[in-house]
């Protein structure tokens, strides 16, 4: 579904004869629309509404102030979801500008060493508006503040389009809402790239958002929503699939579930492969040529959750630790092939609870499966209690990344790294399916 003001754009967009963004062309990958001030929604004006829509304090030291104001919405919150209006998808549609091309001192955030966008920095950017796509369809225009504190469950999905995302072209999200259940919600956005005269795509996402009460400590209702036309219906019933697909992979997995015969003789000719002839022994290992043990191809961190990191909610923003997994598991990726991979998928990044602000977070990123150029990373999150010695998973992370180059065969030595070995490969399969 596109808006008519984004049709608009599209085709202002198309008229320029700018051909591609390089160091030496003057205002590069700058959009018509932006050079002209359309006064669309600028990215870093995402965060400023997002606290305004909930009343966030802007200081640490007014946190608790801010939150003991917002238990008092309680009562705004809808008994059942048929007492809120059902809205339609263009009510929550979104676009926002990144301007790379036109503002040039945004750059410095956005850049690697390489002279590439950072991609953690898009995943935040991907968050807040998942977020804020989710307030415009819940909004209610009676109340001066939205009672629901709206969380990202999942990432469910990205998919990247292309590869090189340049510096310095000006970038453009759009988003809506795709399905909803009863306190959860679908949000699907696209990002592209002004870049040859035109926005060309870059990538695909879909979060899974929940709402919960002020206090983030209950599910709450959200607005039903009438699909319009035979393309949002069809979106809803993807929507509808997506959520069916999760409960069976859900139900599937290997944490609770033997793997399938297919996978069994996968694991079976992997041990087979590694078994020392000349000792006739189940013992001895010798790892196959071309090979790393997984247990070589781990990478670690730690990071101290300060208050500047924290979301509308005051714990620790979902997109900060997407940020820290994605680097994480880049350099990972980067040190085990050797060469400088790019992305091309994120799958499946669930928040299974809040990190809080002082926690120490334990970051921990392994290579589970390798096929040619491929490296599939999974890292993990945990919050490390260093009072009661206690350990909490918090996320898993699914990065697939392409290396320039044929990478070593990962090997798994135990039961559970072949576990971690086909879910990799099934989250693998997933992206490239
Ligand atoms: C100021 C600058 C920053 C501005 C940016 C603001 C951004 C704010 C966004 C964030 O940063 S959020 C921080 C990152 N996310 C989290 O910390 C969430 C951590 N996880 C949780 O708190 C809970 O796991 C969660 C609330 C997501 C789910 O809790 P429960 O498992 O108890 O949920 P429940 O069983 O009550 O189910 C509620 C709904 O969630 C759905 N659900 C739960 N887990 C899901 C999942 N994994 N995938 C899909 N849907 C899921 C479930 O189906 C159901 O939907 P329906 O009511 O529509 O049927």
């Amino acid at each position: 579904m596109l808006s008519p003001r984004f049709l608009l754009l599209r085709s202002a967009a198309s008229v320029t004869t700018r051909s591609f963004c390089s160091g030496g062309v003057s205002k590069p990958g700058r959009a018509p629309d932006m050079a002209e001030g359309n006064p669309l929604l600028h990215v870093s004006n995402v965060r400023n509404r997002l606290r305004e829509i909930v009343g966030a304090s802007t200081n640490w030291s007014d946190h608790q102030q801010a939150m003991s104001e917002r238990v008092s919405l309680s009562s705004m919150l809808a008994k059942s979801q048929s007492d809120l209006p059902a809205k339609r998808m263009k009510d929550s549609y979104l676009e926002v500008h990144l301007p790379l091309g036109s503002e040039p001192q945004l750059r410095e955030k956005y850049l690697t060493f390489h002279n590439t966008v950072r991609f953690g920095r898009i995943l935040e950017d991907l968050d807040s508006l998942a977020v804020l796509i989710s307030y415009s369809h819940t909004y209610n225009g009676a109340l001066k503040r939205s009672p629901l504190s709206i969380v990202t469950a999942l990432v469910d999905k990205i998919d990247m389009r292309q590869h090189i995302i340049y510096p310095d072209c000006d970038i453009k999200f759009t988003g809506h809402v795709t399905w909803v259940g009863k306190t959860s919600i679908e949000a699907k956005m696209h990002m592209s790239q002004f870049h040859n005269g035109a926005y060309s795509p870059v990538l695909d996402a879909t979060f899974v958002m929940v709402a919960r009460d002020p206090e983030n400590k209950r599910a709450a209702y959200v607005n039903p929503l009438q699909p319009e036309g035979p393309e949002e219906e069809q979106l809803f019933l993807e929507g509808e699939a997506n959520k069916i697909r999760r409960v069976d992979l859900s139900t599937a997995s290997l944490l609770k579930v033997a793997p399938t015969d297919e996978e069994r003789k996968i694991v079976h000719s992997l041990f087979l492969n590694t078994l020392d002839t000349k000792t006739v022994s189940f013992r001895s290992r010798l790892l196959p040529p071309s090979s790393v043990w997984m247990e070589d191809a781990k990478l670690k961190g730690l990071e101290i959750c300060h208050p500047q990191e924290r979301n509308i909610f005051n714990r620790i923003f979902g997109g900060f630790l997407m940020r820290k997994a994605y680097e994480l598991g880049w350099a990972n990726a980067c040190s085990y092939g050797g060469g400088r991979p790019s992305l091309v998928a994120v799958d499946d990044i669930l928040f299974q609870r809040p990190v809080e602000i002082g926690s120490l977070l334990l970051l921990s990123s392994q290579v589970c499966y390798t096929q040619g150029k491929n490296i599939q990373v999974r890292v993990h999150s945990e919050v490390f209690d260093p009072l009661t010695r206690h350990h909490n998973t918090t996320n898993v992370f699914h990065f697939t990344f392409v290396s320039d180059r044929d990478v070593p065969n990962i090997i798994p030595m135990t039961y559970g790294e072949s576990m971690l070995y086909l879910d990799g490969k099934r989250h693998f399969s997933q992206t490239v399916e």
